[in-house]
């Protein structure tokens, strides 16, 4: 066994999709040539999974080469730019203060610079840049790269609804997989324990082990002692999972503003667990029921950010002040994104298309509250006589 596996203590348990955990130990190959890692992304959750990267990248020399690059969209922050703070005093100041970065991280301004040479790419950006950011890449990344999204939303156009890691693989030709968990960015950060899911499917052209990526190599890029990751194969199930929690959660800042409490709140993350898994079964029939309850990308993902995440603070300020939705993110989140305002937009224009808006009475209430400014407290209402309609 390498010296990495040694220290990594990688059990097939963690490796296997399901959730039995055997405590025989999974040797990790040394790579022939150390994978090369970039991180597409430097906000809240980007910068955070930057972190996790490089500690690893730096603790298995024999895996990963040790400079991670981080592609950061430049900003001018009172007069210095965000890269030249990141590399030198090795803080995102912006959008993950007072958590110190490893100085193998290296910030990098020029895309298509960060990428040169890569062998696996994590992508995490809000989701509304992936399209723009996939055409520039188009051209720059050989087909032998392999890619992880750690983005939580959908791709809604032509094509219909697509999950982020599909609409990846079709623009720029790689293979890639998901990651997603019950993952407030800024507790992992602090290195708090918390667990995460990544999902991956082998590719049919794999170049073997210690040549490509498979689970192992993935653990070994994710997993730390603060951060426990589990690794699958249900990539549909933990996207979808992932992009619909954010609209649930809106549901549930909406009543928790109104000042209705955690029985209200319950009930919106009830319906909101049957709706998501009702789309899933509908539009992605190759996603495993048991990853919702199961994994920590299901519903625990949904406790934890209707609990504490960005997009039930957006809601819950909406319900207090009155103010709309775009209002409330900029006063709140100083150009961070809550990405479920976006996404229920893309949800219903999909339903509507499909005629099964009737179908996800929470989804369609959220929409229209927040793009028609529906009263929330008809909310528990909305839920019930469109329930009556599809009778
Ligand atoms: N923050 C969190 O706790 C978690 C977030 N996620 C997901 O991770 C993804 C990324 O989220 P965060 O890193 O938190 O982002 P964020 O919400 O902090 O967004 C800010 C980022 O967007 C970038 N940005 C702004 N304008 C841009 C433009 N025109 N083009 C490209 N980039 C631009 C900023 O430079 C910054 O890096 C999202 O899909 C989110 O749902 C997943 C788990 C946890
Ligand atoms: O995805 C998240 C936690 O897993 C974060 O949710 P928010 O974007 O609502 O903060």
């Amino acid at each position: 066994m390498s010296a990495a596996a040694d220290r990594l203590n990688l059990t097939s348990g963690h490796l296997n999709a399901g959730r039995k955990r055997s405590s025989s130990s999974v040797s990790l190959k040394a790579a022939e040539k150390p994978f090369k890692v970039t991180v597409i992304g430097s906000g809240n959750w980007g910068t955070t999974i930057a972190k996790v990267v490089a500690e690893n990248c730096k603790g298995y020399p024999e895996v990963f080469a040790p400079e991670v690059q981080m592609w950061v969209f430049e900003e001018d922050i009172n007069g210095e730019k965000l890269t030249e703070i990141i590399n030198t005093r090795h803080q995102n100041v912006k959008y993950l203060p007072n958590i110190t970065l490893p100085d193998n991280l290296v910030a990098n301004p020029d895309l298509i610079d960060s990428v040169k040479d890569v062998d696996i790419l994590v992508f995490n950006i809000p989701h509304q840049f992936l399209p723009r950011i996939c055409g520039q890449l188009k051209g720059h990344v050989s087909s032998h790269v392999r890619a992880i999204s750690c983005l939580k939303g959908f791709e809604v156009g032509a094509k219909g609804v697509q999950l982020l890691s599909s609409y990846i693989t079709e623009n720029l030709g790689i293979q890639c997989g998901a990651l997603s968990g019950a993952n407030i960015a800024t507790e992992v950060a602090q290195e708090h324990w918390s667990e995460t899911t990544v999902a991956y499917h082998i590719p049919k052209d794999f170049r073997g082990e210690g040549k490509d990526v498979d689970h192992k190599v993935l653990k070994a890029l994710f997993h730390r002692p603060y951060f426990h990751v589990s690794v699958i194969e249900d990539v549909a199930g933990i996207s979808i999972c992932g992009a619909l929690k954010n609209v649930v959660a809106l549901g549930c800042g909406f009543v928790e503003g109104l000042g209705w409490g955690n029985n209200a709140s319950a009930a919106i993350q009830r319906v909101g667990l049957g709706e998501i898994i009702r789309f899933g079964q509908m539009f992605f029939p190759e996603s495993r029921e048991e990853t919702y309850y199961q994994e920590s990308a299901g519903v625990a993902d949904l406790i934890t950010t209707c609990a504490g995440g960005r997009n039930v603070k957006v809601a819950r300020l909406m319900a207090t002040s009155g103010k709309d939705a775009w209002e409330c993110e900029k006063e709140l989140l100083n150009g961070q994104s809550a990405q479920g305002l976006i996404t229920c937009k893309e949800v219903h224009e999909w339903l509507e298309t499909c005629g099964s808006v009737e179908d996800f009475p929470l989804f369609e209430a959220v929409y229209q509250i927040v793009y028609n400014n529906y009263p929330m407290k008809n909310l528990p209402d909305m839920i019930e006589e469109l329930d009556l309609h599809g009778e």
